[in-house]
């Protein structure tokens, strides 16, 4: 399942990221992927392990923990240290069909995870550049996506994805992965309809209309079922 979270930064904060961020030293993406993803990838990335991603990555990751929808969808173990990119047309630069690698090991803090989920988090507005859609393959056929700077997707690790080529200006995003604490992605989503549909029954009913109430239990009874901590 795909999953929009909107506005994870305000558009000051994507204004200030991309300020940092432009003014930085980049380097050749190929320096993160895995031996298939280097063969079809072409583009730019901050270096991991640099002061500018390590600076921004911390600041989306407390953004992303304090928002109840990304929380809800994601129902998060640990998130890798969130890393940058960059698509420029003159370069002809895209990131062809791919399956991001299952573990992912961060060599500065030893973070090593399972890569169940995989965020893109869009930093240019989608009319200051053309192509460079991220488009995600599921069961339902192909999804294009190129969302508004500040919102981000989230997508399983699983399903097959790339980036079409950037034919005018440039596709800057951070991109990155997490571990879930519920490993079954039909789960997880059954989880999150169930939340889904919690919060607006309590928006009508109220926090303490009892049945509201039993089903916050068996909500929270699921996840004691299957969440691995
Ligand atoms: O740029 C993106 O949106 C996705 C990048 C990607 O798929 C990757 O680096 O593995
Ligand atoms: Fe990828």
């Amino acid at each position: 399942m795909l999953i929009c979270i909107p506005d994870v930064l305000s558009k000051d904060e994507v204004a200030e990221f991309r300020r940092i961020m432009d003014a930085a030293e980049w380097e050749d993406g190929r320096s993160t992927a895995g031996a298939q993803s280097a063969m079809v990838k072409r583009n730019e990335q901050l270096p991991p392990d640099g002061e500018a991603a390590r600076m921004l990555g911390q600041r989306i990751i407390t953004a992303l923990i304090r928002n109840p929808r990304f929380l809800s969808a994601a129902v998060p173990l640990q998130i890798f240290p969130p890393l940058f990119n960059r698509y420029t047309a003159s370069r002809g630069d895209h990131f062809g069909i791919h399956v991001d690698n299952a573990v992912r090991g961060d060599p500065l803090t030893g973070l090593r995870i399972r890569t169940d989920l995989s965020m893109t988090l869009f930093l240019a507005e989608p009319d200051t550049y053309d192509g460079g859609e991220l488009v995600i393959e599921d069961t339902y056929g192909s999804h294009e996506v190129k969302l508004p700077a500040g919102h981000a997707v989230l997508y399983p690790s699983s399903s097959l994805h790339m980036v079409t080529p950037v034919t005018r200006g440039a596709r800057v995003a951070s991109f990155f992965w997490m571990q879930s604490m519920i490993r079954d992605a039909h789960v997880r989503s059954m989880i999150f309809d169930l939340d889904t549909a919690i919060q607006s029954l309590t928006e009508r009913l109220g926090r303490d209309d009892p049945d509201a109430v039993k089903l916050t239990g068996i909500y929270h009874n699921l996840i004691r079922q299957w969440a691995e901590v």
